[in-house]
């Protein structure tokens, strides 16, 4: 008997050894639409008992059909699972903004069908990877083999939910892992029916698991203790990695963090001003400015300050603020009432900082419902404010002038975060100069977020531990054996 209820046709129950259920307690959670705060269903409130259930059929799925299945069958399960994504692409879309409130198109365009990319991708990558041999003269022979990590435990943030899952779960399953999926209690829906298509797709039963929950005290916080979990993959705030990595510490769990940011836009007078303006209005608002990779710092030289800042503005109120199911929405709604109640705060927090608002700084007028909040840029903060070093995850940016090239690389590096940065110019030995000095993960030149799946993905200093990506993905959801012969 369900115990959970739904108002989208998806009942959000775990997803454990091939079949769905409820907790064992019966207990659920409330999921809210937040472009209208109506309520969507009731969620499975997973604990301890679900996890440990999950995490016994993907310990015992690691020895079964998985393990014995030739790579080639492997690859074509995990394609499968892409075309079965894009078969569901709209239906797939339409949940995803319903939970996250980002807007049709953006779910249509960008989230779905790089979820399907990231399985086609990995479907490929994996029947191409060598590892490596060595010939000690006539004495010995060394080759390397990889071995699954085993059962991986991947911890989902609520931004992106299929992209971000997705991104974890093809190589997971391309290294021959078995995988508890834990979902950001925001978003619980897309995670739900990826179960569905896995099966659908050939996966045996054990290998895709999904306890729905939150994290301390909850389903999280009991996958990254559980002693025969073998890894997490984390995506979240660098706070909850702090916690998770306490939390793994006493089984000495493998780790992948991919954690928060706040990313310069370095932009030079001798730049394209249009191309600049045209990318900046996405790196600085898409999908409400909730996305990791943001350039939440604006850095602009002064010489094209004034003008810059003026027709930022100017394109910035064109920018439509609402239903997320509207073609014309540029801009949704935040994810729930605490995130928009703190992405506020930090507008009130602004203005007693010093800053300008030149456009923007609240809720928009005519809407009774839902967590909207105008696209806002500040200007006129210090360096050190907290709005230019903290990370909001809001449609909120900072612009500051600068002068010197020094000057700014020191303003830039003077973060705890390291995730990513763009830079502006068409001065090549300066954009390879700048590159090389920024400390970041992720360095992109006169553009932003165009991804390369085999490209090294991640932060540094505290915005990641390790890196996702073609080879990278494989370092971590596999372990390298080598093998010496002697002859
Ligand atoms: N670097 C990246 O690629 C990337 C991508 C997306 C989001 N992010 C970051 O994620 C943050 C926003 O996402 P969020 O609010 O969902 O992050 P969050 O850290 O609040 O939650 C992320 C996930 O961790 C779980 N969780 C929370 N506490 C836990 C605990 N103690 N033990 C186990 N699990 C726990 C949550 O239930 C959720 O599923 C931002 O900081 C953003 O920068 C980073
Ligand atoms: O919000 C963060 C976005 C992360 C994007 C990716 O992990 C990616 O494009 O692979």
């Amino acid at each position: 008997m369900k115990t959970v209820t739904t108002a989208t046709g998806i009942d959000c129950r775990h997803f454990i050894n091939g079949q769905y259920r409820d907790s064992a307690n019966n207990k659920t959670f409330i999921n809210t639409n937040p472009a209208n705060e109506e309520v969507l269903g009731s969620v499975a409130e997973g604990g301890k008992e679900e996890i440990d259930l999950a995490v016994g059929a993907a310990k015992r799925a690691l020895n079964g059909r998985w393990k014995t299945m030739p790579l080639v069958e492997r690859s074509k399960i995990l394609r499968k699972i892409g075309d079965l994504i894009l078969e569901r692409k709209d239906e797939l879309a339409r949940l995803e903004s319903l939970d996250t409130g980002k807007p049709i198109w953006l779910s249509s365009t960008i989230d779905i069908p790089r979820a399907a990319y990231n399985f086609h991708f990995f479907a490929d990558y994996m029947t191409t990877m060598g590892t490596e041999a060595y010939q000690h003269d006539d004495v010995a022979i060394n080759y390397a083999v990889r071995k699954p990590v085993g059962v991986v435990g991947l911890i989902n943030p609520w931004n992106l939910p299929m992209l971000l899952l997705t991104w974890k779960l093809a190589p997971c399953l391309a290294a021959g892992n078995t995988a508890v999926m834990k979902p950001a209690e925001w978003t619980p829906m897309t995670a739900t029916v990826l179960a569905e298509i896995c099966k659908e797709a050939g996966v045996p039963d054990g290998v895709v698991n999904v306890v729905h929950g939150f994290g301390p005290d909850s389903a999280g916080a009991a996958l990254t203790e559980h002693p025969d979990v073998d890894a997490i993959t984390f995506t979240g705030e660098t706070s909850t990695g702090t916690a998770i990595m306490k939390a793994a510490a006493n089984s000495l769990k493998k780790l992948s963090y991919e954690l928060g940011g706040k990313n310069p836009n370095i932009i030079f007078a001798d730049s394209d001003l249009d191309e600049v303006l045209e990318t900046t209005i996405k790196s600085s608002f898409i999908n409400q400015g909730e996305v990791c990779l943001c350039g939440s710092r604006i850095y602009v030289e002064r010489a094209a300050y004034d003008e810059f800042v003026e027709k930022f503005v100017a394109k910035t109120k064109e920018l439509v603020v609402g239903d997320p199911f509207d073609e014309k929405t540029k801009i949704g709604a935040m994810i729930g009432k605490e995130h928009y109640e703190r992405v506020l705060g930090y507008l009130d927090l602004a203005r007693e900082e010093g800053g300008t608002i030149r456009t923007g700084g609240g809720r928009p007028k005519g809407f009774e419902k839902g967590y909207y909040i105008e696209p806002t840029i500040i200007t006129d903060l210090d360096r050190n404010a907290r709005c230019v070093r903290e990370e909001i995850f809001g449609p909120v940016v900072t612009v500051i002038p600068f002068d010197l090239e020094d000057e700014v690389i020191a303003q830039v590096n003077d973060s705890h975060y390291g995730l990513s940065a763009s830079i502006w110019t068409n001065d090549l030995r300066r954009a390879h100069r700048v590159a090389n000095e920024v400390e970041a993960g992720i360095i992109w030149v006169n553009t932003w977020f165009l991804r390369d799946l085999r490209t090294p993905f991640g932060g540094m200093k505290q915005s990641g531990i390790g890196r996702e990506g073609g080879m990278h993905s494989f370092e971590f959801y596999s372990e390298l054996k080598n093998i010496c012969i002697k002859l």
